[in-house]
């Protein structure tokens, strides 16, 4: 919900040049309205008896948790963290999955306190654990297990998680016996089957290449007297980061889905970037300009630790002045504060000299942004910021110096 009235961008009825004076840059903006509508979308396409939880890992602030909870989302989560954080913001956790190759002991025996919906179990000895702490707690553990189906979607190699060779969730050929040794476990309830492709992925036909592969699992499983509950088919739908990119939507995905399998089933989506991308914005302030071997170069306050994501895997993310200006737009690089020459936001874009001072909008920051900053070169985390109509409030303060040192015992 980004739009220019007159010279100035806005993000629903709020101008940003006017949180940039009131809350400091940079500064995560947030829509709550696209962020609804986002969701909404992936509801209204479950024409199936299901649950759609969202993928906390892509922004976990508590405002935006509080807003999916109380629209009835469940949460995917991957850590005890992220289930505590899931909790507090008011998720149902009957409706809370729980992925993650490397679940540890304290997390087990958290997540079985407080009755989350299911397990994604990702290997044999994981299984042993859960059993045997469910034992010592006398409950029993619903569980699924990842399988992964060797399935390699189009998109960058680091967010591809269901490729023979990845660290994640059950080998496929071994899928059929996990659910033969979990049916022997005392302290195990068998609820469903779990695959997580990957992330940004634009079509659908690698969801319904797995999708197809899973009912295969699902079949052999049943012909051995275990029934499977849900079907969780995890989340990877990407977002436009490129203007003319077109993902497919979640109708789209579901309709393909779901004629795969028996009638009976339930369905989970874990949608995340989808729900959460185009929903943020990173607020920047151009701090200098230069031009140094023949390139220009707007430097801002955002760096690298604040959104990784060009470092990370070379993403693109639109830049935009929000302040419509009839400047020369010149070839720049939008780069960071950060001591690392893979501290940029941008490279090579088409941009015109913003005025020192001036302010840069970096799109679709909602997901894998905040979530995913640090205080690398001890710089405080920044301010978060909700848009609703024309009310912006501050959803999580901007740290300061002394936040750098809260934790460390030496400190005082
Ligand atoms: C198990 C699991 N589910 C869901 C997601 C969410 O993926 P996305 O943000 O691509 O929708 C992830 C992250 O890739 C994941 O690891
Ligand atoms: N962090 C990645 C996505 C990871 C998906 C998590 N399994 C990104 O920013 O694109």
């Amino acid at each position: 919900m980004l739009s220019f009235k007159g010279k100035d961008l806005y993000v629903e009825n709020v101008k940003l040049s006017d949180i940039a004076k009131k809350f400091g840059t940079s500064t995560y903006v947030y829509s709550k309205n696209q962020l609804i509508k986002n969701f909404q979308n992936y509801k209204n396409a479950l024409t199936k008896d299901g649950i759609i939880c969202f993928a906390c890992k892509t922004n976990s602030n508590a405002a935006i948790l509080k807003i999916l909870a109380k629209l009835g989302a469940g949460a995917d989560t991957t850590s005890g963290g992220e289930i505590y954080r899931c909790l507090k913001a008011g998720f149902n956790p009957s409706k809370i999955v729980y992925a993650g190759v490397g679940k540890t002991a304290e997390e087990i025996e958290y997540a079985l306190k407080n009755k989350i919906l299911m397990f994604n179990v990702e290997s044999l000895e994981e299984l042993d654990l859960i059993d045997k702490i469910a034992g010592k707690l006398k409950v029993k553990a619903k569980i699924a297990f990842r399988i992964n189906p060797h399935v390699d979607p189009d998109t960058h190699s680091y967010i591809t998680t269901g490729k023979k060779g990845t660290k994640f969730g059950i080998a496929y050929d071994d899928a059929v016996n996990a659910y033969v040794t979990a049916k022997k476990k005392k302290n195990i309830i068998i609820s469903g089957i779990h695959s997580h492709i990957g992330s940004q992925i634009l079509e659908t036909k690698s969801f319904a290449l797995a999708a197809k592969k899973i009912n295969k699992i699902v079949k052999d499983v049943e012909a051995n007297g275990i029934n499977i509950e849900y079907i969780d088919c995890g989340g990877g739908l990407g977002i436009e980061y490129v203007k003319g990119e077109k993902p497919a939507t979640p109708k789209q995905l579901m309709s393909e889905i779901f004629p795969l399998f028996d009638k009976d089933k339930k369905f989970i989506f874990e949608p995340g970037r989808s729900i959460t991308a185009s929903a943020g914005h990173l607020l920047a302030k151009v701090i200098y300009r230069k031009i140094s071997g023949g390139k220009s170069f707007l430097i801002t306050d955002a760096g690298m630790n604040d959104l990784i994501r060009p470092s990370f895997y070379d993403a693109y993310h639109e830049i935009i002045p929000i302040k419509r200006t009839s400047a020369k737009k010149v070839k720049t690089d939008v780069v960071g504060p950060i001591c690392e020459s893979s501290d940029f936001m941008g490279k090579d874009r088409m941009l015109p000299v913003v005025e020192q001072g001036g302010c840069l909008l970096i799109k679709d920051a909602g997901a894998y942004g905040a979530a995913m900053s640090s205080q690398y070169n001890s710089r405080p985390l920044l301010a978060e910021v909700l848009v609703d109509g024309n009310k912006a409030t501050l959803i999580k303060r901007r740290a300061a110096y002394e936040d750098l040192l809260l934790n460390e015992t030496s400190s005082k």
